[in-house]
Formats: C-alpha cells, structure tokens, sequence
C-alpha cells in the first residue's frame, strides 16, 4: 500500500454499514431522507462535546438527495430512462459509502472518481487541466471527489473534512474554472482565511493553478499597497483576491473605498468556522460588512473547514439558497493518521523536562512545538536555544518579515524545530512534519484537531504529543475522547472523568490557565512584604466579591467597590514593579 492508497483510505473517515433503525441510536442515525432547508442544525447532546457550539455527530455515508424509486403505474415496468437514473444514483451512493462521503442537499451531483472524469464530465478549462495534471496527483481525495462537482454547479456548499484532506485544491479549481479569463471589470472572486500565513499559502497554490490561464490573483501583503493595486488609478484589474478579513475591511472602509467587491461572483471562507466566531478580537463583525459588500446577486458562497460549529450551520441554513453540505468522515474528529499520546508531566517545570527527553530520545525535524501565548513562544526559545536545539519562534509579535522567514526557513529544513502559538494552528500546510508537541494544553477539542493536524497530512503518518499537568484535567477527558474516535488508545481512567460544564469549557475557551513561566533560571525567594501584600490583595478580591453579593443600596456598594478597587490597583503596581521575583522555579 503506497501514501496514496493510505491518505484515500485515511480521509475516507469511519465506514458505517446501515443496520436496522431500532439497532442504532438516534444520534448515529444519518441525517433525514428529505433536506429541509429552513430546519436549524440542533446540537448533538452527544458525550464527546466539551463547547456549547460543537457539534458531534456521526454521519453515515450516503445521501439524502438519492431520488426515491419511483412506483411503476399499475405494474407498469420502469422506463430506461428511470432506470438510468436510478444506477447512476446508486453507483453515486456507492463510491460516497466507500470514501465516507456524506451529502445533504437537493440534487447532490454524484461524485467523480478521478480527474478524467472530472475533465471529461465538466470539460475543465484546458489550461487548468494541464495545472492539474502537473501537481502529480493519482486521484481526487474525498472531499474534491464530491465539493468538485458542486461548485462546478456553483451551488452554495458547507464542506467539512479532515485536516490535510486537500480542501484548497476544491475550492480553488472551481473558481479558476468558473472564472475562466482575465477580465478587466474588477475582483470576480474573494477568498478569506483567518490568518496572514494561511492566505499567503491559499495565494500560492492559487498562483500555481491559474498558470499560463491570465487570470490575476493578488494577496494583500501590506495595505500601503493596495491603494496602487486596486485604487481607482489601478489599471490592472485582478480576478482573485485572497486575503484575510480585515485588510479587506480596511480598504473597504477607505474614503472612497479602495475596493469594489460588487462584481464577486465566488466568495470562499477558509477555515469558516474560524472565520464567523463571534465577540472580541474575531472576525465576524468584518465578515458582516465583506459580505454585505460582496453585492452580486447570484454569487457562490463556499465555506470549507475541518470543524464545524452549530452557528455556522445555522447560519449557512438561514443565509445560502439550495445549500449542500458535504462531510467526510467523522465531523469534528482527528484525522487518522496521526499517532496520538497524552504524556503527563506533573507540573509546569516538568514539560521543560519532558521536552528535553524528547531532545535526547532523538526528535526526528521538522517539529511544530505549541504553547499558548507570544510570552510563553519567547520564554521557550530562549530555553531550546540555550540547549542548542535549531529552533525558530513565530508569533503575531513578529514583524511579517520576520514571520516569512521563519515559515521559509521551516519549510526549507533550515529550521528543525518552529514555537509557534495559535496563530499556526490552523490550515498551514508545511510538507512532512513528523512531530507536532503541544507543550500547552489545547484550550478546546477544535484547536486540538487543527493543530495536530499540522502533521500526518495528505496521506503521508505523522505523530502528535500533548503534555498536560495536574491544571489540565478538566479537558483531558473530551480531548482523549477525540484520541478514542480517531482510533487511539487512551487509559480508561481519562474516559471515566467527570464531564466539564458547559460554561466552565467556554470560560477555558476564552481565559488560558495563568501558568508559571517557562524557564530553568533560579529565581530569587520572595520577600516577606511581596507575600504579605499578595495575601492582601486575595482578601480585597474576596470581599469585593461579598459585596456584590449581600444587597445593600447601590450607591453603597459602588463607593465601597470604588475604595477598594483603589486599594487593588495600588497594590498591582506594587506587585509589577517587583515583577516576576516572587514565582518560584524548581528547576
Ligand atoms: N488529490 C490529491 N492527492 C494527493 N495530495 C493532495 C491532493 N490534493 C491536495 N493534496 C495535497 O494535500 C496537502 C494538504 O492539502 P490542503 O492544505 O488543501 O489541506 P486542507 O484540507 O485544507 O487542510 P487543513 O484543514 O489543515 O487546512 C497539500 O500538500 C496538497 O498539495
């Protein structure tokens, strides 16, 4: 069995055989025979789920949109023509059963199992055949099997499946199909991803493809530029724009608007999920005016992801005229090819340990270390550097410089082993990295997937570590449960804790545990006077706390909360200006 064989059979996902409905439970049912397009996505009340807006389900392979055998008339025998219809839509579910494709949606087109077929049934634009043909690819993965013929129908499309599973190359080959040409009228396609990287990534495999096609893409690198590149003076027109949200915004919001997005016939969402959370520093309230912007009436909307979240669905619902959604596999799971362990490592100081074994067992390059914030990335390097380790950070502290060296060097080998934080969780496809350590606990079961997804990638195995201490408990069991689904053994004491609540996940979600810094350097004891006035800091917190609760007037309670919100601010200042001297390293 080659790579190939291995990434078909990986991304295929979980094969179900129908068993009869009273065997199986409700929730591993597949979804309803009729689509209805106005029914909210519910969230599966499902074990697995640690995040209010996760949601889990097993979907079987198959289709709803298979059409129903028709009743011959009084025995009357069915037509060729009902019967040609009726094998084309069971070899249809067949290769969807094989690959564990599953589809919901009205008239799913039936999925095509190799590029001929592709070229031949949708006579593919000659150019990106060749494009095509020179990426070496045996076959279509799953999800271009099936996203490939949808788009090429332009219909609206939810796609979800495993990381590394090729969701780039079936988003793009539509749009460069559908586009055609270079036209001179303006951006005819916008595509976002959450961040920089990724998008520079999307805009490369973007450039590869429309070869030799004329069309024009452009990646808004610094928005200094783009006013020379789409301003009104701009002579040269692109077709594709792939960027992230708020450079897009930015132009848009300009005066007058520095880009005209009315002509955007294919608007892509990578990373959808990501893209459409909602609240502070997130891109949704962007996403809104892009969208409204994005005014060309029969435009295609794609979102593509390996996760998926009920709002996006929701709104995906509400929102998409004649929408199919497409999974493969299990949604919301690991990819298979990743070797999966949870190593404990008692405290903080002892991932440094841990670390350091790992250095010495002999790590294999490349190497994607996580940690949870740009402190701790800096705190890291500075340790593995000290060990002479061929180390590189990356964190949004960076000049975009310094971030494109570090991700060529990584890709080049010239660096063994990248820090990096959520910024590279998600979609950055650097070729055949062996190891991913997640030195900081994931804050949720999503980011876990993304990032461990950094390896084990088109087919190819790859081998993901999660340190967690004593403090990460409380999500241990909904990550080793992500390790169980994806055919990972995990000791079934991590199976049998306590189920986080909902609120409590949520919380994790947005707030990281404060955790001790990363550092073998001997810190001096703390003083007597620091521990005093930490002491008295915790008994102003905790009788602010009291305060709020007893009733009493409300102009009391302010001014009392005012006097001792003082007393607390002063005595942070104290506390920062001795700094870190009152934390303690064992090592
Ligand atoms: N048909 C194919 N056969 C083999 N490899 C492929 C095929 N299509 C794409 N690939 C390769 O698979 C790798 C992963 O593709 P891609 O980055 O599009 O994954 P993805 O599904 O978007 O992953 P993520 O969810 O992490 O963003 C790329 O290196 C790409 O070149």
């Amino acid at each position: 069995m080659d790579e190939h064989d291995i990434f078909k059979l990986i991304t295929a996902g979980v094969r179900f055989t129908k068993k009869p409905k009273k065997q199986a439970p409700a929730k591993l049912q597949p979804q309803p025979e009729v689509f209805k397009q106005e029914e909210p996505v519910k969230s599966d009340k499902s074990d697995e789920d640690d995040q209010e807006t996760t949601e889990f389900r097993l979907l079987a392979g198959g289709s709803d949109s298979q059409p129903k055998r028709k009743k011959s008339k009084a025995g009357k025998a069915p037509s060729s023509k009902e019967l040609e219809l009726q094998r084309a839509s069971d070899e249809a579910n067949e290769t969807r059963r094989q690959y564990g494709i599953s589809v919901l949606g009205k008239k799913v087109p039936p999925p095509v199992p190799s590029f001929e077929a592709l070229t031949r049934d949708f006579k593919l634009l000659p150019r990106l055949q060749q494009n095509l043909l020179a990426r070496n690819f045996d076959q279509p993965t799953p999800i271009q099997m099936q996203a490939l013929p949808v788009l090429l129908q332009r219909r609206a499309l939810m796609a979800c499946a495993p990381t590394g599973s090729g969701k780039t190359l079936a988003f793009l080959t539509p749009i460069i199909d559908g586009l055609r040409s270079h036209k001179t009228s303006g951006l005819r396609a916008l595509v976002l991803a959450p961040t920089r990287e990724l998008a520079q990534q999307i805009y490369r495999e973007c450039a590869e493809l429309t070869r030799e096609t004329g069309l024009r893409t452009h990646f808004i690198s610094k928005v200094s530029e783009a006013k020379q590149k789409h301003g009104a003076e701009c002579k040269q027109r692109y077709d594709i724009l792939v960027s992230t949200p708020n450079r897009v915004r930015f132009l848009l919001q300009q005066e007058p608007p520095l880009l005209d997005l009315s002509l955007v016939e294919w608007f892509v969402l990578d990373e959808a999920d990501r893209l459409m959370e909602e609240g502070q520093n997130n891109f949704k309230e962007q996403l809104d005016d892009i969208y409204a912007a994005c005014s060309h009436p029969t435009k295609c909307v794609a979102f593509f992801s390996a996760t998926y979240t009920v709002p996006v669905a929701k709104w995906a619902l509400r929102h998409l005229k004649n929408l199919v959604r497409i999974t493969i596999g299990v949604q919301n799971s690991a990819t298979k090819t990743v070797q999966q362990e949870l190593l404990f490592v008692g405290s903080e100081s002892g991932k440094l340990v841990a670390m350091r074994d790992l250095v010495r067992q002999g790590l294999q390059p490349p190497v994607l270390v996580f940690v949870h914030s740009k402190e701790r990335a800096k705190q890291l390097f500075e340790e593995l550097l000290y060990d002479g380790i061929n180390v590189d950070v990356i964190h949004a502290e960076r000049s975009q410089h310094q971030r494109d060296n570090c991700v060529r060097a990584f890709r080049e080998g010239s660096i063994w082993v990248l820090i990096c934080t959520e910024l590279m969780g998600r979609g950055i496809d650097f070729k055949g990295v062996n190891l991913v350590i997640n030195y900081d606990f994931p804050p949720t079961t999503i980011s876990y997937i993304h990032r461990i997804g950094r390896t084990g990638r088109a087919g190819r195995p790859g081998r993901a570590i999660t340190f967690f201490t004593q403090e990460d408990t409380a999500n241990l069991r909904s990550i080793a449960l992500i390790i169980k689904n994806s055919g990972g053994s995990v000791p079934e004491y991590m199976l049998q804790m306590k189920k986080v609540r909902k609120s409590e996940a949520k919380m994790r979600a947005k707030k990281p545990l404060d955790r001790e810094d990363i550092s073998t350097k001997i810190r001096p004891e703390p003083k007597i006077d620091e521990i005093h006035k930490s002491a008295k800091l915790k008994k102003v917190e905790k009788t602010e706390k009291v305060l709020k609760k007893r009733q009493g007037t409300e102009n009391d309670l302010k001014s009392k909360q005012k006097k001792l919100s003082k007393i607390k601010v002063d005595l942070k200042a104290v506390g920062k200006r001795k700094g870190k001297g009152s934390k303690t390293n064992k090592m």
